[in-house]
């Protein structure tokens, strides 16, 4: 049995978490340059926690200017085996209002202005993401939302925008009533795709913070409305983390939904063939199959 190591990378609002035991924010340097902010690792009841704010302290960083491949990469290299991503979002759905959480289950990439691999020319890999987020750490974030008394939603469609603006009204409409997503955000893809290639467990926490702007009694997205929600998720999802280490407990089976064997027979490129400079930057990321 392998070691549980609880990763966390906090949204907009969510820059701590507070109550980790020989807590301290560690420098992790990586390939794929700076990560986000340094990594806040310590330990509760028992089990390893390194959280990442996913846009830096004093948010500093757009959802197109996440360093996405370093995140990741930063949380191999501390041994992270499972990712819980707590993320604001507009919801599409009236019974998802804000103040709900909704365990995402399904994504729609729309971003176009990312780096979305850690592959490429000299090392080409496939992963499947048909199934994007890890069921049984979903059954954990639910658990833990529910233990908490916070009104959670099991199952839903993130669509993964570029923004930095928000939707129009027709955009808003088109990926309700055509595309049928429930939530919408700018930032949980490619963050979830590049968890896979990296054989980490992931799944996001979507916390509701408005109606986008599709909903005609609510007017339309509104920036100081959104952060007013924000502030009451984030303590939230800070009560819904603190519950994790117990839910996962500190030893771990291999995932039964093989998340963390993603890379088994994804690598197409010969070894004779093999780029050896993007090897070397693969070390973390695909270390178990080298
Ligand atoms: C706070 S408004 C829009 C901003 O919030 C979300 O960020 P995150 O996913 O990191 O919580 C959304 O994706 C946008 O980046
Ligand atoms: N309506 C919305 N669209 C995109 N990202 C969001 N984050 C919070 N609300 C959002």
């Amino acid at each position: 049995m392998a070691e549980t190591v609880i990763g966390v990378i906090g949204g907009s609002g969510v820059y701590e978490i507070a109550g980790l035991e020989e807590a301290e924010w560690r420098r992790v340097d990586t390939p794929w340059g700076a990560p986000s902010d340094e990594i806040l690792v310590g330990r509760l009841e028992g089990v390893t926690m390194a959280f990442l704010p996913r846009h830096g302290r004093g948010h500093v960083h757009s959802p197109t200017s996440v360093p996405y491949r370093a995140n990741i990469d930063a949380m191999k290299r501390l041994g992270v085996t499972d990712i819980v991503s707590v993320s604001a979002c507009g919801s599409f759905r009236e019974e998802m209002a804000p103040g709900d959480f909704v365990v995402v289950d399904q994504f729609i990439d729309r971003t176009f202005a990312r780096e979305k691999s850690f592959f490429g020319e000299g090392f080409v890999a496939h992963v499947s993401v048909a199934h994007p987020t890890c069921a049984r750490l979903g059954a954990a974030v639910k658990a833990a939302a529910e233990a908490e008394g916070i009104r959670v939603h099991d199952g839903g469609t993130y669509l993964a925008m570029e923004g930095p603006q928000f939707s129009t009204i027709a955009e808003s409409r088109m990926y309700r009533d055509v595309w049928g997503a429930d939530v919408i955000g700018m930032t949980n893809m490619p963050e979830a795709k590049l968890a896979r290639e990296a054989e980490i467990c992931y799944v996001t926490v979507a916390m509701v913070t408005d109606y986008d702007s599709w909903h005609e009694d609510h007017g339309t997205v509104d920036i100081t409305e959104i952060i007013a929600t924000l502030t009451g998720n984030a303590d939230k999802a800070r009560r819904l983390v603190r519950r994790l280490p117990g839910l996962l407990g500190g030893a771990r089976e291999a995932c039964a939904h093989g998340c963390d064997r993603a890379l088994e027979h994804a690598v197409l490129t010969a070894p004779d063939k093999r780029d050896p400079a993007l090897v070397a930057k693969l070390d973390a990321v695909a270390g178990r199959i080298l």
